[in-house]
Order: structure tokens, then C-alpha cells, then sequence
């Protein structure tokens, strides 16, 4: 695979992502497709929290790259009409960088923590009665001459946003009052955000091209905006510029992107079982090994799509890969057909 298919494929940011996002990002609630159930919880959490005058509870917001956390935050801040202010765990490296951030807030702001499993210890210690009370405990000065101060903080939100859930500790999590976890959203969702964001761009596009573009966008809306640019390339050049299903099949072909939207990490843990373990059951940290990443990454960022288009199966022996993953790639499993009676 070539750099560039791996970054169109990858959810992760890049540049050009950054100038478009601001134009198509949704801005209201009403914008945000797909993920229902938090909408509907939001549509009377935010009202709710405005009717009584008081800032919205803290809100934990989780899933995989791409999915619209950075995208959540902003919005319920708008909705909420406060400012949001935003900085992620690994920025934080001092206390005093979060007080500097706390007491610059106004009363009802969101204050908006992405990587919040990266918060270091003594940063999150900071955060506990900032949370609880609004309140900011703080040393100045060092030995002897030490003090602790109290600052009353004004009544504020803290969203903060993981893909790690499972590396909160749980002193933190219990101090949100909301969490919300964001699915992988499905083929009808990514086509309306597709078809939005051409709206948006001026790009010709028909249903049965937006429908294509969202089969090969991994549940994910980031990668649907980014194939939906990289397909408007193609059609300028090599069609009259409109996006029909021919011509996003045919791009979508000579961009080789996987008709499953399958990116880089996913095609390397699938064939790294059918290669290297005949297809499974390998236990998780073989697998970890063998990819060279974390064993949390595996579980929480690259499997749950997987499990969900039934690629991979979590047996108690441990990762299989399913028949439909050995058709995808056009392999046949090394070692007797059995494989495929007990995934039954
Ligand atoms: N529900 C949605 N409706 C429409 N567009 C969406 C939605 N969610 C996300 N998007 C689009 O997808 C892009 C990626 O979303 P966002 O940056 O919020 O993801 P993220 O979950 O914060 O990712 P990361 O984990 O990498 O920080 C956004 O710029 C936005 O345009
Ligand atoms: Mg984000």
C-alpha cells in the first residue's frame, strides 16, 4: 500500500482535513447524523440544563477515532451558547497549566479535555475538586514556603473525550455525570453526512454514489468526508464532475480502497492471524506482540469495527478471524475446513 492510500484510509487528522473540516463540520445538534440516542439524550439534557440557569453536567464522551467526539463537544457548547475552551491530556503537563485553564473560565463554559486518558496524576488531582465543588486546590511555591490556596471556581462543563475508555481511572470517570459512547455509524447516516458535506463542497453527488462512498467508509464519518474530496478529484478529471455510482466505483477502485473501507492497522491484525495463526484463536497478547502495539489500542481502536462487520470473533480461547474474513482477502485457511465449522 502507498503512503497516500494509507492516509486516505487511516481516521486519523491531517492538514487538508483540517481547512474543509471547518466547513463541514455541523454546528447544531439538528446537523449531527446518526448516534440517536445521544442526540435524543442531549436534546433534553441542554435544554434542561439552560431552563434551570446552571451549567450542563460534565460529560464523558467515548469511541473510536473519527466518530464526531471533537465534533460533539463544540456543538453542545454552541447549542449551550457558551465558550469552549479546549486542550488535551498530554498538553497538560503541570497543574498550574490547568488552573491557568479553570480560572479563565466564565460561569457555564465548556471546558474541553480530548485524550483525557493521558491526563497525568497530578494534573487529574487538580480536576477532582474542580469537578466536585468548583473549587481549585493548589500549592505555590515549594518546601517550606509551600501553600495550598483554595479558589472558588464559577459553575462549569467539563467534556472530555477518550478513545481509551478502559484507561480512566475510576476516580474520574465517577465524576461525570453524562457519558456518552459514541457506534460506528451505519451505511443510511454516512450517506446523509455525505451528501450534506457535498451540498456544502458544490459537489454533484446522487444517492447510489453517496450510498457507495458510505459502504467503503468504515463507519466512520471522517473517512467518508475525506473518500467523498478524493472521489470529487477523480470525477472533475476523469468525468463531468458529478458523482454517479460508476464513477465513485471506479474511483473508489483506483484509489484501492478496500470495498470494506478496511484501513492499514485493520488489514495488518487480520492477516497477521490468518498468516501467522492459521486464522486463530490467538490470545490477545501474541497479538499485541506481534503487531508491536498496545494490547488496549487492539481492544478499544481497531477490533470494535471488526466485531461489528464480523470479521473477527472474541472466543474464550481467544481472536479468530471469521469466514468472511478469509473471502475478503481471497485466502483460504492453511489448515482443514474445520476452521469454518466452529465458528458456527
Ligand atoms: N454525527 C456527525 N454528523 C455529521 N458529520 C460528522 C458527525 N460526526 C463527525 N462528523 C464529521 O467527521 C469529522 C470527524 O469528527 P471528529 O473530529 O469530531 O471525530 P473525533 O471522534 O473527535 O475523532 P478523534 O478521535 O480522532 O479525535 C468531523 O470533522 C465532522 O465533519
Ligand atoms: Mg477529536
Amino acid at each position: 500500500m502507498t503512503v497516500e492510500i494509507e492516509r486516505l484510509i487511516s481516521s486519523t487528522h491531517d492538514v487538508e482535513d483540517q481547512a474543509i473540516d471547518r466547513a463541514i463540520r455541523p454546528r447544531r445538534l439538528i446537523d449531527y447524523a446518526g448516534q440517536t440516542r445521544v442526540r435524543e439524550q442531549m436534546e433534553i439534557f441542554i435544554p434542561a440544563a439552560k431552563f434551570r440557569g446552571e451549567a450542563l453536567d460534565h460529560l464523558l464522551i467515548f469511541g473510536p477515532p473519527g466518530l464526531g467526539k471533537t465534533t460533539l463537544a463544540h456543538i453542545i457548547a454552541h447549542e449551550m451558547e457558551v465558550n469552549i475552551r479546549q486542550t488535551s491530556g498530554p498538553v497538560l503537563e503541570r497543574p498550574g497549566d490547568l488552573a491557568a485553564l479553570l480560572t479563565h473560565l466564565e460561569p457555564h463554559d465548556v471546558l474541553f479535555i480530548d485524550e483525557i486518558h493521558r491526563l497525568s496524576p497530578v494534573v487529574e488531582e487538580i480536576l477532582y475538586p474542580a469537578m466536585e465543588d468548583f473549587q481549585l486546590d493548589i500549592i505555590i511555591g515549594e518546601g517550606p514556603a509551600a501553600r495550598s490556596i483554595k479558589l472558588d471556581l464559577p459553575p462549569f462543563t467539563l467534556i472530555g473525550a477518550t478513545t481509551r475508555a478502559g484507561l480512566l481511572t475510576s476516580p474520574l470517570r465517577d465524576r461525570f455525570g453524562i457519558t456518552q459512547r459514541l457506534e460506528f455509524y451505519n451505511n443510511q447516516d454516512l450517506a446523509a453526512i455525505i451528501t450534506r458535506s457535498a451540498h456544502i463542497l458544490n459537489v454533484p453527488l446522487d444517492s447510489a454514489g453517496a450510498l457507495e462512498l458510505a459502504q467503503r467508509s468504515r463507519g466512520t464519518p471522517r473517512i467518508a468526508n475525506r473518500l467523498l474530496r478524493r472521489v470529487r478529484d477523480y470525477a472533475q478529471i476523469r468525468a463531468n464532475g458529478q458523482i454517479t455510482l460508476e464513477v465513485a466505483r471506479k474511483a473508489l477502485d483506483l484509489l484501492n480502497v478496500d470495498n470494506y473501507g478496511l484501513d492499514m492497522m485493520d488489514r495488518k491484525l487480520l492477516l497477521a492471524i490468518m498468516e501467522k495463526f492459521a486464522g486463530g484463536p490467538v490470545g490477545i497478547d501474541s497479538l499485541a506482540a506481534v503487531l508491536g502495539e498496545e494490547k488496549g489500542t487492539i481492544e478499544d481502536v481497531i477490533e470494535p469495527f471488526l466485531l461489528q462487520q464480523g470479521l473477527l470473533m472474541r472466543t474464550s480461547r481467544g481472536r479468530m478471524v471469521t469466514k468472511l474474513a478469509w473471502q475478503h482477502f481471497g485466502l483460504n485457511p492453511t489448515g482443514s475446513l474445520d476452521l469454518f465449522t466452529t465458528e458456527k
